[in-house]
């Protein structure tokens, strides 16, 4: 049931040059169909409006840019800024386009060969992101057996973090995966995720997919969930880390941060190491992507709600400070409590410096 009859990203290679298919996201549930970027100009307009999305994926798919670039013969410094500032926010995009980048200049930096460097980068990425989601799945479905020992799991999640945003199974959504798989799962709350719905359209289509028992609610109605006490946990995923484990994730992942913390609810981040940016000291140092305020004015494309000429605030992110995080669970091991010095042993592998140790939360 997890697979997509489409996958969700593909490289292809027919006699008239090279291309980068898309599941396209914005389409979906209504229709699966593909969108093909045959350039960067191209694959930069697929980022932007969202056509590929989800921070994991967002690297994937600038890996394959830098591919699609070099044997396109475009100039591949010019693709790589032009890439990375497709969407600001999520570091992942960053990480995928200096990796390609890297290994198309390690072997020259021209011709077929430093093409095919980038090409098998974007591949290895692609591979290593399956990989990591399976361990975050395992590590994530361990902490909560520590955290809510009595099993049966009413998990709410925000935004869209499954199989759509990743190599293999995603993020905070591969441990709701992994929980459904061990029966574990007695209802996941799926935040709709306004304004881009994301939560609506393509986490209730991965959950019906997976056979999970779930339900839709609107954004604002999380508090009354949480005061009725049918929220034991929340799990998320992120765009970007900073180096003292601030998260920055979907607009609307602050609140429920702050409403877990009220109610005394677990709050778990779910998140692959490269989307740790050691170089971002705190929350300030983080970007946040603008949108368009139409995306806020009008409740569909050409569907506007607000009068005309309404302005609106639509920043696609949040921050969330780490002393509301429980947990930031990464491929590398679990950490907690949140802080600098944690998130920083466990991301360099040093499980046990400092991390958590004594808790019965860090699993490196
Ligand atoms: C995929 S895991 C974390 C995030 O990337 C996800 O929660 C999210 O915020 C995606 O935002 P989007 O604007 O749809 O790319």
């Amino acid at each position: 049931m997890a697979d997509h009859s489409l996958p969700v990203l593909r490289w292809a290679d027919p006699p008239d040059g090279p291309m980068l298919v898309l599941l396209d996201q914005r389409r979906l549930p209504t229709a699966e169909v593909e969108v093909v970027c045959t350039d960067v100009p191209g694959l930069v307009a697929a980022i932007q409006s969202l056509a590929v999305r989800g921070a994991p994926l967002l690297g994937i798919a600038g890996a394959y840019g830098i591919a699609l670039a070099a044997a396109r013969g475009y100039d591949v410094g010019e693709a790589a800024r032009s890439l990375t500032a497709a969407r600001p926010t999520a570091v992942n995009l960053a990480y995928g386009v200096e990796r390609a980048v890297a290994a198309h200049r390690a072997v020259g930096g021209d011709g077929p060969a430093a093409a095919a460097a980038a090409l098998a980068e974007a591949r290895a990425l692609h591979r290593e992101d399956a990989v990591a989601s399976d361990r975050m799945a395992e590590l994530g479905l361990e902490l909560l057996g520590e955290l809510l020992p009595g099993g049966g799991y009413r998990l709410l999640t925000h935004c869209n973090t499954g199989a759509l945003v990743s190599g293999g199974h995603g993020t905070a959504f591969a441990v709701v995966r992994a929980a459904h798989r061990a029966g574990e799962l007695r209802r996941l709350w799926v935040d709709e995720t306004r304004p881009l719905l994301q939560g609506a359209r393509l986490t209730a289509w991965e959950a019906a997919r997976e056979e999970m028992s779930y339900a839709v609610l609107a954004d604002a109605a999380a508090g009354s969930l949480f005061a009725a006490g049918e929220v034991d946990a929340v799990l998320i995923g992120a765009d970007r880390i900073s180096a003292d484990g601030s998260v920055a994730n979907k607009v609307g992942s602050y609140p429920l941060a702050v409403l877990a913390r009220h109610h005394g609810v677990p709050f778990v981040v779910v998140a692959p190491v490269s989307t740790v940016d050691a170089e971002a000291a705190d929350a300030g140092a983080i970007p946040i992507e603008q949108r368009p305020g139409h995306e806020v004015t009008d409740i569909g494309p050409g569907v506007p709600v607000a009068p005309v000429g309404a302005q609106a605030y639509n920043p696609a992110f949040d921050v969330t400070p780490a002393e509301l995080v429980t947990a930031i669970v990464t491929e590398r091991g679990v950490v907690a409590p949140v802080n600098g010095g944690n998130l920083t042993a466990v991301c360099s592998g040093s499980p046990g410096v400092g991390a958590g140790k004594g808790d019965g939360m860090m699993k490196a």
